[in-house]
């Protein structure tokens, strides 16, 4: 079994680790046949990861955060390679849904003798995703977070606070499943697919990634104190029975809003928007866990 490891070489927060000889080490030490290929910029994951189906490695392996992930994951939908996860970021959601080891050498080893298994794909606005997206302030926190300068969960908590004070809800049109529809304000509309936005942080504690169904959170106002219960819920993974948020299961979902509001896909900010389709393709990826 032929794995390519792609690698993000700007991810991850410890710069001191040599991570390509630390997959070399790892990966000759479980008799793999093997490569490691760094990618140039933002994007081009995707490309790699096509490319290494299209020259028969039977794993790609996504070496960063979910947004490598993402981008690897995206490259692999329609071929017959299987996505595997060597976590590098800070969130590392999918890897923690799919229990994977979070350490290099645990990762490799796991992604050197694997089982196989197929998991949903999300799309919202025709982009896919694998975690979670959605719309409304954890979009918005996403976009400042970028802009921050520097990463880590404590800029992501700095901002959030802040971002906290300023931000709205907006009034919004949910469809779902193209019948049941309801006025509500959007804080946060998310959409999951796997149950963590990363951290462990559970947004849709309830998630199955293999259900064939997105599990829909809304969130339609957060006074100070239900941030507070908000955010325990989300540490404790008790937010569906807290009564803090509603949820649905669906597979198609519209949104019409009556002003702009981000979105994120996998917890990168994409752009503002006034309409939105989220969907979901069952079973549409094969991952190596
Ligand atoms: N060689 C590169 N140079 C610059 N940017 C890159 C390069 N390779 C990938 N990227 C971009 O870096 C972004 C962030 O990567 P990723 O999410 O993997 O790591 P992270 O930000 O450290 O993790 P987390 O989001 O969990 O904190 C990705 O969206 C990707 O497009």
């Amino acid at each position: 079994m032929r794995i390519c490891f792609i690698l993000n070489p700007t991810s991850g927060t410890n710069r001191t680790q040599d991570v390509p000889a630390l997959l070399s080490r790892y990966a000759t030490a479980a008799g793999a046949d093997f490569v490691v290929w760094p990618t140039e910029y933002a994007g081009h994951a995707e490309q790699l990861a096509r490319q290494a189906a299209a020259d028969g490695f039977r794993v790609v392996v996504a070496v960063g955060g979910d947004g490598t992930v993402n981008e690897v994951a995206r490259g692999l939908l329609g071929t017959p390679a299987a996505l595997g996860v060597v976590p590098r970021g800070s969130g590392n959601g999918l890897a923690r849904h799919l229990k994977l080891p979070l350490d290099i050498a645990g990762a490799v080893r796991r992604a050197c003798a694997p089982t196989f298994q197929r998991i949903d794909v999300g799309y919202l606005n025709g982009r896919p995703f694998f975690c979670t997206a959605g719309l409304g302030f954890d979009a918005h926190v996403s976009k400042m977070f970028a802009k921050a300068g520097t990463r880590g969960l404590s800029t992501y908590v700095k901002v959030a606070l802040r971002e906290y004070r300023r931000f709205r809800p907006v009034p919004v049109q949910v469809t779902l499943q193209g019948q049941e529809l309801f006025d509500t304000h959007c804080y946060v509309l998310a959409f999951a697919n796997a149950a963590q936005y990363g951290n462990n942080a559970y947004i849709a504690p309830r998630a199955d990634i293999q259900d064939g169904l997105l599990d829909v959170c809304l969130i339609d106002g957060l006074s100070l104190t239900r941030a507070v219960r908000v955010g325990v819920g989300l540490a404790l993974g008790t937010l569906a029975t807290s009564g803090q948020a509603v949820y649905h299961t669906s597979q198609h979902i519209l949104v019409q809003s009556a002003a702009p509001l981000g979105f994120h896909i996998d917890g990168d900010y994409v752009e503002d928007a006034t309409a939105f389709e989220a969907r979901l393709e069952p079973l549409a990826l094969e991952v190596a866990v």
